[in-house]
C-alpha cells in the first residue's frame, strides 16, 4: 500500500497496492484522529465523474416547479429543496441497490429525453462504490485487529446497504461574507459515507481539539468518512468525522456522496474482542433504525448539531 500522505497527517490509502501493516496504523490513526481519510486507485474514472457532473449539473438548473415534483409532497420524495438542510442545499437521493431503476424513478419525472444514459451511470458508479464500501470496511476492520476483516465482515456487515446523494450548492448572488456555511457541522449517520467533491473545494474536517481543517479536492482522491454508526460498533475505536461545507466563491458546489449503513433492523453493538479490558464498552446496543429516527425527529439533528449525536443516544459514559 503506497506510504503517500498529503499532510504529515493524513495518509493516503492506495487501493491499486496491497496493504501493508505499518499504513494500517497510520490509517488507524487517522481514523481515531479525524474520522476520514482520501482514497486513490480506487477505480472510479474521472470520466464517469465528468458524466454524472454534467448530467447532474442540467437537473439542478431545472426550474423548481420540475423539482418539486420529487419533493417532500410528492411520491417519490428524493429531492429536498433548498432552505431545509440550508439556504444553499439542496440535494437528489438514488437508493442501492438497484441504482439504476431508483436513478430513472426520477429523472423520468423531470426530463423529456430518454434518462437510461443516466440511470446506467449511477448504476455504474453505486456498483462501484458498494464494492469499494466492502474492501473498505475489510480494510478498517483489519486496522483494529489482524484478522478482523475475514472474522466480522461477514457475521456483521454482509447485509448492508447504501444510497447516492448528489448534492448542488447555490451561493447567493451577492456574498457579503467571505465565507458561508453551505452546510452546517453534523455526522454522517452511516458506517462509512465516500465522498466526490468538484474542483470548488469547500469541505471542512473539525479535529477533536475543534480546529477546523480544509479539505482540499485532489484529482483522482476521494474522501472516506467515518460514521456514526462504525464509531459506535467500534466502541469509538473510529471517529465518525465532524465536517461541514463552506461556500468561498460565488460559483456553484456539487459533490456526490454515497452512504454505506446497517440494515434498519441490525442491532448495533461492539463485539467483546474490540471493547477489551483497556477499551471499555461506551455505547448500549441499539437498533439502527432507532437511531436513524432519533436523528430524524431531533429538529437540529437534521444535520446534526451538537447534542444529537450517537453518544447523546447511546453513550455509556458520562459526558465531560
Ligand atoms: O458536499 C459535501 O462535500 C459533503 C456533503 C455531506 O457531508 C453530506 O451530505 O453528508
Ligand atoms: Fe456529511
Amino acid at each position: 500500500m503506497s506510504q503517500l500522505h498529503v499532510s504529515a497527517k493524513l495518509p493516503v490509502l492506495d487501493l491499486s497496492q496491497p496493504a501493508e501493516r505499518s499504513f494500517l496504523s497510520s490509517l488507524a490513526l487517522a481514523c481515531q484522529e479525524w474520522g476520514f481519510f482520501y482514497i486513490t486507485g480506487h477505480g472510479i474514472s474521472k470520466d464517469l465523474l465528468t458524466k454524472i457532473y454534467m448530467k447532474s449539473k442540467h437537473i439542478f438548473n431545472l426550474p423548481i416547479e420540475s423539482k418539486q415534483k420529487l419533493g417532500p409532497t410528492s411520491c417519490l420524495k428524493t429531492y429536498t429543496p433548498h432552505f431545509i438542510a440550508s439556504p444553499y442545499f439542496e440535494c437528489l437521493r438514488i437508493s442501492g441497490p438497484d441504482f439504476f431503476s431508483s436513478a430513472k424513478s426520477c429523472a423520468d419525472e423531470l426530463l423529456n429525453e430518454d434518462s437510461s444514459g443516466f440511470s446506467e451511470m449511477l448504476q455504474d458508479f453505486g456498483n462501484k462504490v458498494m464494492d469499494l464500501s466492502k474492501r473498505l470496511i475489510e480494510i478498517l476492520l483489519s486496522c483494529m485487529g489482524e484478522n478482523y476483516g475475514r472474522k466480522f465482515y461477514e457475521s456483521e456487515f454482509s447485509n448492508c446497504h447504501g444510497y447516492l446523494r448528489i448534492v448542488n450548492y447555490t451561493p447567493p448572488k451577492n456574498m457579503e461574507e467571505n465565507e458561508i456555511e453551505g452546510l452546517g457541522m453534523h455526522t454522517d449517520m452511516s458506517c462509512i459515507t465516500i465522498l466526490y467533491q468538484d474542483e470548488i473545494g469547500g469541505l471542512q474536517m473539525r479535529s477533536k481539539e475543534g480546529e477546523w481543517m480544509d479539505i482540499w479536492p485532489f484529482e483522482e482522491f476521494l474522501v472516506v468518512n467515518i460514521g456514526d454508526l462504525m464509531q459506535a460498533w467500534s466502541n469509538g475505536r473510529l471517529r465518525s468525522s465532524e465536517h461541514r461545507v463552506v461556500l468561498k466563491s460565488m460559483v456553484n458546489r456539487l459533490s456526490l456522496a454515497f452512504f454505506w449503513c446497517f440494515e434498519d433492523e441490525k442491532v448495533v453493538s461492539a463485539p467483546d474482542e474490540i471493547v477489551g479490558e483497556e477499551n471499555p464498552r461506551a455505547y448500549r446496543p441499539f437498533v439502527c433504525l432507532d437511531y436513524l429516527k432519533f436523528r430524524e425527529n431531533s429538529e437540529e439533528g437534521r444535520f446534526d448539531k451538537i447534542g444529537h449525536t450517537v453518544k447523546d443516544f447511546a453513550g455509556l459514559r458520562l459526558r465531560v
